[in-house]
């Protein structure tokens, strides 16, 4: 895993008029990186599809290296199969848990993963995706300064744990492979829900 001066990165969060930070290099690099963990909840976003599939792309690796957490966000899909297109603009934050092969001890306590719908299989328009994308980072905005709305308890934990430190979501360029909508688009979208984004560019 390549090293990156992470920290570089927080400055430019701290500045207001840039909500979005781009660093280079893999997302999992930080969930190895103990000098994360001890700053703030390190939350990992991605998009995701309403049909409980971690099929492609970075989700599959994903659920490679966090089984417990698809099987979360599958069994929430599930809950959704007569109408999946119901989860669509909205989140759902899970932890991860000791027995995934990506845990690390001191680090993966602090991970959840935030699973963003922003579309149902793929095949809605860019322009949707896009609205959806600003719609589900309103509702995890939403979740992570009430942490009550969280059902899972142990995402719930980690976010009182780490109560009065400021969020920073952390991502790949979502919606930019699969899902193929321009980034500008899902760039506008990420702005308007006032979260501070890192984006992790390959
Ligand atoms: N380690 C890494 N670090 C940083 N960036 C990484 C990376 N690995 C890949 N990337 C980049 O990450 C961006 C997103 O590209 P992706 O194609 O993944 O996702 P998307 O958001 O367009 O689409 C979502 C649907 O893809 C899946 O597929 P299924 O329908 O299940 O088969 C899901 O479940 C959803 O449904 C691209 O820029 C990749 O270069």
């Amino acid at each position: 895993v390549q090293s990156v001066p992470l920290d570089k990165t927080f400055n430019n969060h701290n500045n207001p008029m840039s909500l979005i930070s781009y660093i280079k290099g893999d997302l999992f690099q930080i969930t190895i990186s103990a000098r994360e963990a001890a700053k703030r909840p390190i939350i990992l976003a991605h998009a995701c599809n309403c049909r409980g599939v971690w099929g492609g792309g970075i989700a599959y690796v994903f659920k490679q290296r966090f089984p417990s957490a698809f099987s979360q966000y599958n069994a929430h899909c599930n809950q959704y199969s007569v109408l999946p297109s119901k989860l669509l603009g909205t989140a759902l934050l899970v932890p991860v848990n000791g027995n995934d092969v990506g845990f690390v001890p001191g680090i993966g306590e602090d991970i959840l993963i935030a699973c963003l719908f922003t579309s149902d299989v793929g095949d809605d328009s860019p322009e949707e995706i896009a609205h959806y994308t600003e719609l589900a980072m309103l509702d995890l905005r939403k979740q992570l300064e009430n942490p009550k709305l969280i059902q899972d308890r142990r995402a719930q934990a980690v976010l009182q744990r780490n109560k009065d430190k400021d969020f920073l979501i952390n991502m790949p360029k979502i919606n930019a492979g699969i899902f193929a909508v321009p980034w500008g688009l899902t760039e506008k979208a990420l702005k308007k829900s006032g979260l501070g984004c890192r984006v992790f560019e390959l």
